[in-house]
């Protein structure tokens, strides 16, 4: 599902550097990423959704080179292919909750907004515990709510590849591992790959591998 070759990525400015030699995700496989703050943990996970483009190398999402789309080429992949739970959320306080869940049909055509997509994204809401706030705006959540949310908004289009930046930051241990069990599901039923950051060390035992940047730093730097 992720192929990356020789990727070679810097930020202008910080002079930090992340440089990939060789990583595989196969369809279905669950992967952790951990390792310390500033690693570049986030860094990697917005080149693999074309949010950042690389310097050189390779990233393959499911057959497809990103760095090699236009910038339209790549939201419209993006958001057909990818459900990505941001570090910040990145929700538009100016919508509903449920119309933050549906966001992804807004704005690209090629997903069908119909009956189906509005009850999946109910369902969702209802098992991640927040099927009575959907008319409630993100200013009028709790970050743990606002979280919920955004899993919602990444696991509705049932993509392919789930991207989760520290999905489970804001939660209590019960809810993390009622939204883990959630994120799992979804991807086991659309036969998704899920690539996640977490800091949640007791979650890692529920993933098929685990990538450390502690312990990659002949890669990073
Ligand atoms: N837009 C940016 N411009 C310049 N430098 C950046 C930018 N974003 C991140 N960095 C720097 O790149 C490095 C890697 O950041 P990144 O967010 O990928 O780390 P991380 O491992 O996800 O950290 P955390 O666990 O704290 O979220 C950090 O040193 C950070 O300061």
């Amino acid at each position: 599902m992720v192929r990356l070759e020789n990727l070679k990525f810097g930020y202008s400015g910080t002079g930090f550097r992340l440089r990939f030699p060789e990583f595989t995700l196969d369809e279905d496989e669950r992967v952790a990423i951990v390792g310390p703050s500033g690693s570049g943990k986030t860094t990697l996970l917005n080149l693999i959704a074309g949010i950042l483009s690389p310097e050189s190398g390779l990233i393959d999402v499911d057959g497809v080179n990103v760095a090699e789309l236009s910038d339209a080429e790549r939201r419209r992949f993006r958001a057909s292919t990818i459900g990505f739970v941001f570090q910040d959320f990145a929700l538009l306080d100016y919508l509903s909750a449920r119309q933050n869940i549906l966001y992804p049909y807004r704005i690209t055509p090629a997903l069908k907004l119909d009956a189906a997509a509005r009850d999946r994204a109910e369902a969702l809401a209802v098992a991640c515990g927040i099927g009575d706030k959907l008319d409630r705006h993100p200013t009028a959540l709790s970050q743990g709510e606002q979280q919920r949310v955004a899993i919602c908004r990444a696991l509705v289009t049932q993509p392919k590849l789930i991207l989760s930046d520290e999905a489970t930051g804001n939660l209590d241990p019960a809810s993390k591992e009622r939204i883990l069990d959630l994120l799992f599901a979804q991807a086991a039923e659309a036969g998704a790959a899920v690539l996640a950051v977490t800091h949640d060390h007791e979650l890692l035992p529920r993933f098929e591998r685990v990538l450390d940047f502690a312990q990659f730093h002949e890669g990073v730097g």
